[in-house]
Formats: structure tokens, C-alpha cells, sequence
């Protein structure tokens, strides 16, 4: 039974307060650089710290990339600690972009390092990989359950590599991202105002279908979002009820315009995720702040706010 404390419900009413932009805390060398900072530890130090006192207190979602901590060894996973103490302290929901995905027995250990309160690097949602097929997932939905924490598979990505694995076709004539859309949205069931269970669906990826293709599928093929989506060069969202994490905003191309492009409807439930580009009038909290604003704005105005 869902509750107002899961991931779900707090990331939909963070939302609403702060706004639905995701901050991005990528200690990235060539933005160490452009800060004026070494690529090392203590330049990384520098650089997290700057961005997590400029933003957490001002966005609803932060995400740290894990792999840019791992780089430094034990010195980068005690920052990435201390930035996730950082940012839940301010009141920010972290998700730690992590992509974990392994067969059930390991996941589960996956979830208890990230989704167990207990943990030191427990945070707020994960995002995981699905390519171990969706159902190896489920440990990491049931902890999150138990806790009130959110999951993010992956569906489209941003990256131009990632199509030809997502938008192949399954024998139910799904395409692959289409499915883990599908099962992930099981776990969700009819939560309201939304499950904790999210995807990843990149800013940077073709159109969805729109919602007269999802009508003509069902008059002409008496078939539902659930069975078969006929379509193969596009991805249907019109039932889906959950959070969904959309990066490849900036740097990478994708613009407020593009969320309800790719998304349709259903980009009242997006979190656009921006890391270079916020990083990019730093290292001036007041700049980065206002940057921030700016496209927090931009955001809200795209998705109809
Ligand atoms: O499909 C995906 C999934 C995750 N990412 C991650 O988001 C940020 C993007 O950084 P920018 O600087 O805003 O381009 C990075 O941590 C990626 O690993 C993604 O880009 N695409």
C-alpha cells in the first residue's frame, strides 16, 4: 500500500515546491579544469562541495554520478558519502546514478548498499540496468518498498549507441525498451499521485507515439500499452505512472522543448537532469544558483506548470 512517504509521493510534492530540475554532481576532470581546479581528490573535494552548497537547497533532485567518486578509490567514495549527507541535510532527494544490474542474489546486495538506511551510502533512489532482464531487478524494488525509496531502470538512454539494443524487437513485437517500460510500470501499480518506480528515458531520443497511434493500436489490433506496442520507432507512455528521470539535457542537446516531445502526456512526470551545464557559470555559487533558476523555469514552462 502505497504512502505518503515513499519516493514517489515526497518526489512528487518536492517537485511542485522546488521545481522538477535534477542538479547533476559529476566531478568530471575537464570541469574540474574549467573551475581552475587540479584532477585530483582535493580538486574534486572542491568542486562537489561548491555545487552541493549551491544546489541542495534549491532543487527537489540531486544525482551524483558514482563512477566520477570511484575514480579517486576509498578518497571518492567518502566524498560521495559526505555529498550525499550534504544534499539530504538541505532537503534534496538524492539519486544516485550508479546503474547497478547483476542476477537476483547479487542485486540484492546491490540494493542493501544503496536502499537500506542502515548503509553509509544509502540514498534516496538508484537508477539500475535492466539487461539482466527486468525480473533481476526485484530485489531492489522489494528493498525499496519495505523503505520508501525510489528505483530508475534504464529504457532509452541518451547516448546514440544505446537504440540498437532498446528499440530492438521482441517476439510480442515490443520493442525491448518498450517492455521494461511495461514491467516496470507493474511495480507501480495505481499509486497515486505516482509509484516510486521510474525509468530513464534520454532527452535526446526520437518522439513518442502520440496519443492517437496509441488509440489506432487499440481499435485496430484490440490490443493494449500492456500486450503489444505495433510501433517500433517509438515508446508509449500513456499509462505510465511513474517518475521518470530524463537526462542528455544540455550538454548533451536535449532542451525543455524536447520533454514533451519525448514524452508526451506524460512529461508532468519528468525530471530533466542537467550536470555540465550547471556547472558551467561556476565556481560562483550565486551564478550557478542563478543558472539554475533559469532553467528550472524553462522546465515548469515546458511541461505546462
Ligand atoms: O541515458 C543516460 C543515463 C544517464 N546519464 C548520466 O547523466 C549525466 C549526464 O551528464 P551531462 O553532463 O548533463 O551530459 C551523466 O552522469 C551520465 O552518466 C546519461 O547521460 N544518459
Amino acid at each position: 500500500m502505497p504512502t505518503t512517504k515513499d519516493f514517489g509521493a515526497r518526489a512528487h510534492r518536492l517537485a511542485r515546491e522546488r521545481g522538477p530540475l535534477c542538479a547533476g554532481i559529476d566531478p568530471h576532470g575537464s570541469q574540474l579544469l574549467n573551475w581552475g581546479l587540479d584532477d585530483d581528490l582535493e580538486g574534486a573535494e572542491r568542486f562537489v562541495l561548491t555545487l552541493t552548497e549551491a544546489v541542495a537547497d534549491q532543487c527537489a533532485f540531486v544525482k551524483p554520478q558514482s563512477a566520477f567518486f570511484e575514480r579517486f578509490g576509498s578518497g571518492g567514495v567518502a566524498l560521495l558519502e559526505r555529498v550525499i549527507a550534504e544534499c539530504r541535510k538541505a532537503g534534496a532527494l538524492v539519486i544516485l546514478d550508479v546503474k547497478r544490474g547483476d542476477i537476483g542474489s547479487t542485486m540484492a546486495a546491490y540494493a542493501q548498499a544503496y536502499l537500506d538506511p542502515a548503509s553509509p551510502l544509502a540514498v534516496d533512489a538508484i537508477t539500475v540496468s535492466p539487461y539482466l532482464g527486468t525480473g533481476s531487478l526485484q530485489p531492489a524494488f522489494d528493498l525499496a518498498s519495505a523503505h520508501g525509496k525510489g528505483v530508475f531502470v534504464l529504457a532509452r538512454t541518451s547516448n546514440p549507441e544505446g537504440k540498437q539494443i532498446q528499440m530492438a524487437k521482441r517476439r510480442d513485437g515490443r520493442s525491448v525498451a518498450q517492455g521494461v517500460i511495461d514491467e516496470v510500470n507493474l511495480q507501480n501499480g495505481d499509486a497515486e499521485p505516482m509509484g516510486s518506480f521510474g525509468i530513464v528515458m534520454g532527452a535526446t531520443i526520437g518522439a513518442c507515439a502520440a496519443e492517437g497511434d496509441a488509440r489506432l493500436r487499440e481499435s485496430t489490433y484490440g490490443i493494449t500499452h500492456t500486450t503489444v506496442s505495433q510501433r517500433d520507432s517509438a515508446h508509449d507512455l500513456s499509462q505510465f505512472n511513474g517518475p521518470i528521470l530524463v537526462p542528455g539535457m544540455g550538454a548533451q542537446g536535449g532542451r525543455p522543448s524536447d520533454l514533451p516531445r519525448v514524452l508526451g502526456a506524460a512529461a508532468n512526470f519528468a525530471i530533466p537532469s542537467y550536470s555540465r551545464q550547471i556547472a558551467q557559470p561556476g565556481p560562483a555559487t550565486a551564478s550557478i544558483r542563478t543558472a539554475v533558476e533559469g532553467l528550472q523555469e524553462e522546465c515548469r514552462a515546458a511541461m505546462g506548470e
